[in-house]
């Protein structure tokens, strides 16, 4: 009975691994598939002796969106920007509030120049950035997604992996990354954890930093921390915040915006931040409000409140509970 029991168990998981082995057969060949795809003209190579960089000494910084209209391929009924000029000040803290599906992450997408607006341009420093190389221009934002993923990889590897193949901060500062050692990698490493205040709970895990991620169970809060952290790794002049800090109680997210606010202040960098919670947004140097893709408010916290508008609106629809609904 013992053997037959033994053999049952192992067939099946021999099914369950078979399953899995060809469900990743199946991804990877997406993956290469996306991979291969040909960039889109604006990115294409044939165009890389038109597409700049700037002197990241002489870089400000100052992103300005332009009369920005957009609308998903996928839903061309649907517009979601229309008309949307906004300034995000170089070392300053801009928030996006709005309803759920007001069109926030979008505008940190096209930021990214994840997709082309249809209308209208976003500039860097007054150079539109469908002229600047899209690899150089990446490199210069640090995100943290709304569900960020780590990987079955250390809490080391998960945070490095924040550097990245081209990183400009990291290299004016001296360090070549294809010849760096890992002790200077840990010294980053262990820099942008302190930077997203996670540099204590890591190191009361069982194996500090060498602990897989996946052996232990982290919360919701801490992986946050570890996304954070590998977003500021790469020493990023803009640093992209969605919903990144939703996750973490109110003392540990007051704890976790002094450190990253003393970076960004260091760095001289410019934070945008997209929250539904009022204690993430309140202290922004702009906080700006969509309403149906288009902005409907902008200014600070308290002068927004005195208006009695649509901010004032969401924050006390959170009925006293912290939120903006
Ligand atoms: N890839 C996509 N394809 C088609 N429609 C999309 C896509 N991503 C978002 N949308 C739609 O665009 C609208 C704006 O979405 P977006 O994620 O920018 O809103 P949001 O303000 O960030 O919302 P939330 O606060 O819920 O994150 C929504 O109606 C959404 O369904």
């Amino acid at each position: 009975m013992l053997y037959v029991d033994n053999v049952v168990g192992s067939s099946l998981s021999v099914g369950g691994q078979y399953r899995q082995l060809m469900q990743a057969i199946g991804s990877s060949r997406k993956v290469f598939e996306y991979a291969e795809m040909p960039p889109s003209s604006s990115m294409a190579p044939q165009n890389k002796t038109a597409l700049k960089t700037l002197p990241l000494t002489e870089l400000k910084g100052t992103v300005l969106f332009r009369n920005i209209s957009f609308t998903y391929a996928s839903r061309p009924n649907e517009p979601i920007l229309r008309g949307i000029d906004l300034e995000l000040p170089p070392g300053k803290t801009t928030a996006l509030v709005g309803a759920s599906g007001s069109g926030k992450s979008t505008i940190s997408a096209l930021l990214q120049r994840w997709y082309e607006p249809d209308a209208g341009q976003i500039l860097l420093d007054g150079v539109p950035i469908d002229d600047l190389d899209p690899r150089w221009f990446r490199s210069l934002f640090g995100v943290v997604p709304q569900e960020p993923r780590l990987f079955t990889a250390t809490v080391w590897e998960n945070i490095a992996l924040g550097l990245g193949p081209l990183n400009q901060e990291i290299a004016r500062e001296g360090l070549n990354l294809e010849t760096i050692d890992v002790d200077s990698v840990s010294q980053l490493v262990r820099e942008a954890a302190e930077a997203a205040d996670a540099h204590g709970f890591i190191s009361a895990l069982p194996e500090g930093y060498d602990t897989m991620v996946g052996d232990v169970r982290l919360s919701g809060g801490q992986r946050q921390r570890i996304a954070l952290a590998r977003a500021l790794v790469k020493r990023p002049r803009f640093l992209i915040l969605d919903e990144a800090t939703s996750a973490l109680d109110s003392r540990t997210e007051a704890a976790v915006q002094k450190s990253v606010n003393a970076y960004l202040k260091q760095r001289f960098a410019s934070c945008l931040v997209i929250a539904h919670r009022l204690s993430t947004v309140m202290d922004a140097d702009k906080i700006v409000v969509l309403d149906k893709g288009r902005i409907a408010e902008e200014g600070k916290h308290q002068a927004l409140m005195r208006k009695r508008g649509i901010y004032a609106k969401l924050v006390r629809g959170g009925g006293g509970r912290g939120m903006l609904r």
